[in-house]
């Protein structure tokens, strides 16, 4: 065989006429490899791989879309790889943001971790580099990679572009396996274009909410989305129907459908439902077949966490639960919520008690945008997501240069940032013991004075605290203090947990209909059983994950119980996600408990260990919150050293 860097140097200076059939794509690449990044296909160097505080800032900037993505790139995990592969998210500039894998499999290279920066200038040839670089479906089969070091490995890469058509990511597969076959490898390319194409809908929907979205299917049998207002103007399009329409690529401005298709509002729905089948006649006659779906109810789906710095935007951002929606039919909601409603100008501090995923942060968030501060900032802080060392720094500010790594301008901090509004503490079970009594002051004072300066500031603010430990307990440990809980606990809001609900059938159904039945995918009796059945540890969190990933499994339009993946742990074992046998709603037995909690250990040992300590980053490799990692490494009892 000819060595390889000769083959790539003789096909560049052959040019693509030349090149053996089906040999013409890596040609492009090739070629800019050696003509425009000056690269010789040798030994490629150091992939770069940039801080931990970057990784954060670029995963930040994209966090409304990386809600739904990391779902996604979980669900393309739990399909790819058990042939190996493993699935990594890029932002538009090739800086891997999440990564999927077994470290432990001998298909895994570690290159492809978390930081690492993918692109053609630097690794030549790849999955991901060549993808954004060309804004194109990309498959990199083992030596069609430039430099030597990469011909063991194949990638799968496909890029991800928002609704307003900029490139923003690309979703890839990688495997390191010599002995892979062509043909998986391009079942394997079909699926990640599946996942992405799943993925990219999502956003566009989740951007275009109220408004009525066209899925039309092109002739060649892939879909375009068109997003159209109630006088059937054209108010969005994705990047597939731009190009297919011919519409402008950048600079859309609204213009009315009828210049499209021949005119036929009677198929265009403006009213919440489920997707309705559909057709359109273009101007030159031909059909396009597709769904037409309604805007979205206001609840439609589970909705994106505000990041804390967003969250001034308020809670009453669109989309948002009402706080009688938050409560459903279930009484003990509907009396806390007529509670809160009479107490609402009181500024009496709240404290909401209950399990991971009830819906306590949406309940405050709900509570702020119908109070009387709706109109002033609503800033959260969670307690245990952040090290120790930061949360007082968060909560109460501190004056510029006041210790190393400060910012030269201070920060304000969180309690001065909700001044006229609300502030959420969340997980308040987890503030270490000595920043309760700062806190307890500032309670009973109004006043904060920010690290390191004199200045005092008076604030006036709404407290939210919630937890879901059992403060009683931690306070009989010495663990959380009593004077501080009699001050927080202004009103006591107790939220039951799923399985306790006297709604739950309906919490059920709704969920189905907004997540299953918006895409017009029913559910099978059976399958419908064991979700009444099953006894949602994760409470609503778990209801909407389990049913969304139902979605995505399902084969044509029905779920079925197998679906579900409730009958084994459908998350990387996390106890508080792992999902008791839905035969058995009594919950696993004492030693699969413990063959859960140890394989949990390890994972999270491995992650955190990987991860070089970055937990945020660890916590998304386990498809996990930070809030979540942080209660499981205390509960493991492992301390971070340094
Ligand atoms: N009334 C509701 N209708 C629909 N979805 C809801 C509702 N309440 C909560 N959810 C969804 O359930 C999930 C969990 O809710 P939330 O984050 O508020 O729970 P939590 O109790 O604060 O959880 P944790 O304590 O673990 O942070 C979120 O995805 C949220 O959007």
């Amino acid at each position: 065989m000819m060595h390889h860097g000769r083959k790539i140097l003789e096909a560049v200076r052959l040019g693509p006429g030349r090149l053996p059939l089906g040999q013409d794509f890596p040609y492009r690449s090739w070629s800019r490899c050696v003509e425009e990044y000056g690269l010789e296909p040798g030994r490629c160097g150091p992939i770069p791989l940039v801080s931990h505080r970057e990784i954060n800032t670029a995963r930040e900037a994209l966090e409304d879309k990386l809600v739904f993505a990391y779902e996604e790139v979980d669900f393309l995990y739990s399909v790819v790889g058990k042939i190996g592969y493993c699935v990594t998210l890029t932002n538009a500039d090739g800086l891997t943001l999440a990564e999927r894998a077994d470290r432990s499999s001998r298909f895994y290279s570690d290159t492809e971790r978390p930081g690492s920066v993918w692109t053609e200038r630097f690794a030549g040839t790849n999955g991901v580099g060549t993808c954004l670089r060309d804004g194109a479906v990309t498959s990199v089969y083992q030596d069609e990679h430039f430099f030597e070091d990469f011909i063991e490995m194949s990638c799968a890469a496909v890029p991800l572009f928002a609704p307003d058509a900029s490139l923003w990511a690309a979703l890839n597969v990688t495997v390191r396996n010599p002995s892979l076959q062509r043909e998986t490898h391009a079942i394997a390319l079909e699926v990640v274009r599946k996942s992405a194409e799943r993925l990219s809908e999502a956003i566009f929907r989740r951007s275009h909410g109220e408004r009525t979205i066209l899925k039309l299917w092109k002739p060649d049998g892939e879909p375009c989305l068109l997003a159209v207002d109630a006088d059937h103007a054209v108010v969005g399009a994705d990047v597939a129907a731009r190009a297919f329409l011919k519409l402008p690529r950048t600079d859309f401005s609204p213009f009315s459908l009828w210049r499209l298709f021949a005119r036929d509002p009677a198929a265009i729905r403006n009213d919440p439902g489920p997707s309705l089948p559909m057709r359109l006649t273009r101007l030159d006659g031909t059909e396009l077949r597709g769904y037409v779906y309604g805007p979205s109810a206001p609840n439609a789906a589970p909705r994106a966490r505000p990041a804390p710095a967003r969250a001034a935007a308020g809670a009453a951002e669109a989309g948002g639960v009402t706080l009688d929606q938050w409560a459903g039919a279930e009484p003990r909601m509907t009396r806390s919520v007529d509670i809160l409603r009479r107490l609402s100008r009181t500024g009496l501090p709240i404290l909401l008690l209950g399990e991971t995923g009830v819906g306590k942060d949406t309940l405050a968030r709900a509570y702020h945008a119908e109070s009387p501060r709706a109109a002033q900032p609503f800033v959260a802080l969670n307690c245990a997501a952040m090290p120790e060392t930061l949360i007082e720094s968060e909560l109460f500010g501190y004056a510029g240069g006041a210790f190393t790594g400060a910012r030269k301008e201070g920060s304000a901090g969180r309690f001065v940032q909700a001044h006229g509004g609300t502030l959420f503490l969340d997980e308040i079970g987890d503030m270490p013991p000595h920043l309760q009594t700062r806190l307890l002051r500032v309670l009973e004072s109004g006043e904060v004075a920010p690290l390191g300066s004199g200045k005092i500031r008076k604030v006036d603010v709404q407290v939210i605290a919630a937890t879901n430990h059992r403060l009683e307990q931690r306070i009989a440990d010495g663990a959380f203090r009593a004077d501080l809980y009699y001050r927080l606990a202004g009103v006591i809001i107790h939220v039951p947990t799923l399985r306790e609900r006297a709604d739950k059938e309906a919490v059920i159904d709704a969920c189905i209909a907004c997540t299953a039945g918006r895409l017009g995918v029913r559910v099978a009796p059976a399958a419908r059983r064991i979700l009444l059945q099953h006894s949602w540890p994760g409470n609503l969190r778990e209801l909407y994950l389990v049913v969304s990933r139902a979605v995505s499994l399902a084969e044509g339009k029905l779920i079925e119980p197998h679906d579900l993946l409730l009958t084994v742990p459908a998350m990387p074992p996390d106890p508080l996600h792992a999902q008791p046998e839905a035969r058995a709603p009594a919950g696993p037995s004492a030693d699969v408990r413990a063959r859960l909690d140890e394989a949990e250990r390890a994972a999270i040992l491995d992650n955190i260990n990987a991860c070089r300590g970055d937990v945020a980053a660890a916590a998304h490799n386990l498809g996990m919150s930070r809030a979540t990692l942080y209660r499981r490494l205390k509960a493991h009892g492992i301390t971070r050293r340094g």
